[in-house]
């Protein structure tokens, strides 16, 4: 039991501590832990000397942190864990505790790079129907190895960064031409992210026995997309500007440790894959919560994921393609067999075929100018308790002119 004054069943409680960084007020990034509704401030705890990470809790974002490995991850999770319950660390403790309500999130980690998956059947099951109708839905190789393609780092922003309605080329299958202009059919992908601390070497591929030493922490992801874009320009090479123009990560990096009392199986894969994707089939049971304007339109299931995240990282290090502190791969978008289990927007209105009815009586079906998107997730906890991920938010601002 912490000796902080918050509920036994609060998803920030000891058994989460996920790190993040924030502003104080000043314009800095500074890293702090959550626990409850304040942060505690790790640098300046790391100044205490009641907390050892070699300095590199004075960072302004945890990649050095997250370079140190496992044996460090764990030993500082679990200093920290000590620090909040023990009461004789109460006193030097308490006074560098901030209120949440009173900092700015910041991106937690500077991301090297950015891959994405698509590792949910269902998802890609839709999407084939959507985006190639008249051909099978599933391509020949998905059932082989995780697909996946490289996105753009340097536009993968906070929670609570307003996005810009982008512009491009699109073209209707009835016309002739594209034409340019603001993206008419913009789109959420609801994903969970998975955060790479400890580097591999050029050359050696990663086995999916590794996964628990390089991967500090998992994060929720919105991968923005705008399909008209999309569907014009994605063939052959995949997607580009249709998805680069921002995604949105929780500020928030829940630690993998926190989450062992939420592995359960992963669906089993038929046919057999290829033996450097043979795993222990741990999944996630992590239920993901996709809210429009207010209203909850949707609860997938990331448990229902094909591929797992040990496997993605076995496969995206296969070719001896290294991976560096902060790294960033999400999963693809979570979608499970329900309407009321899809991750995107394409698949809720079915291709915008099928308005959906928001609680303010309004309809919909891409995104509008101001609309508000919020994901949220939790997971089981250690002993009865529950797992909170935060948000992912971000708010649709008009095209730029
Ligand atoms: O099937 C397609 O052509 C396109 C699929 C996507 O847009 C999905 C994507 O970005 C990967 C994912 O999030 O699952
Ligand atoms: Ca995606
Ligand atoms: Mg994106």
């Amino acid at each position: 039991m912490t000796w902080l004054d918050i509920a036994a069943d609060d998803p920030f409680g000891v058994h989460n501590l996920p790190y993040g960084a924030f502003d104080p007020g000043d314009g800095s990034s500074r890293l702090g832990v959550r626990i409850g509704d304040r942060v505690l401030d790790l640098a300046a705890l790391e100044r205490t000397g009641l907390v050892e990470a070699d300095g590199t809790l004075q960072a302004a974002t945890l990649n050095p942190f997250m370079a140190l490995g496992r044996t460090c991850w764990s030993a500082v999770r679990e200093r920290l864990t000590e620090l909040l319950t023990d009461t004789a660390f109460r006193a030097p403790v308490e006074r560098l505790l901030l209120p949440l309500a009173e900092v700015t999130p910041r991106l937690p980690f500077d991301v090297g790079d950015y891959v994405d998956f698509y590792s949910s059947e269902d998802h890609a099951t839709n999407l084939g129907k959507l985006f190639r109708p008249g051909s099978p839905p599933l391509l020949p190789n998905w059932k082989h190895l995780p697909i996946g393609y490289h996105g753009r780092a340097g536009t993968v922003v906070v929670s609570g960064t307003d996005v810009v309605r982008p512009c491009g080329q699109r073209k209707p299958p009835q016309a002739e031409v594209p034409t340019f202009g603001p993206s008419q059919r913009l789109d959420i992908e609801a994903e969970v992210g998975f955060v790479v601390g400890a580097a591999s070497s050029l050359g050696t591929p990663l086995t999916t026995k590794d996964f628990q030493d390089h991967v500090f922490g998992v994060v929720l992801v919105n991968d923005w997309s705008a399909r008209d874009l999309q569907a014009w320009e994605y063939q052959p090479l995949g997607p580009f500007l249709g998805k680069s123009f921002a995604t949105s990560v929780s500020a928030w990096v829940v630690p993998l440790d926190a989450l062992a009392a939420a592995r359960v199986p992963a669906p089993a894969q038929s046919p057999p894959v290829l033996p450097y994707l043979a795993d222990d089939r741990t999944g996630y049971d992590i239920h993901i919560e996709v809210v429009w304007n207010g209203t909850v339109v949707s609860r997938p299931p990331f448990a229902s994921l094909y591929w797992t995240p040990a496997q993605q990282l076995a496969h995206l290090t296969v070719n001896g393609a290294s991976v560096r502190p902060g790294d960033l791969y999400a999963s693809g978008t979570v979608s499970g067999p329900e309407r009321g289990q899809v991750g995107s927007f394409i698949e809720l209105t079915w291709g915008g075929a099928e308005p959906v009815t928001l609680a303010d009586g309004r309809t919909r079906t891409f995104l509008e100018d101001g609309d508000t998107v919020t994901l949220t997730a939790t997971a089981p906890g250690p002993a009865g308790t529950v797992v909170g991920f935060g948000e992912v938010v971000g708010r649709i601002l008009p095209p730029s002119t």
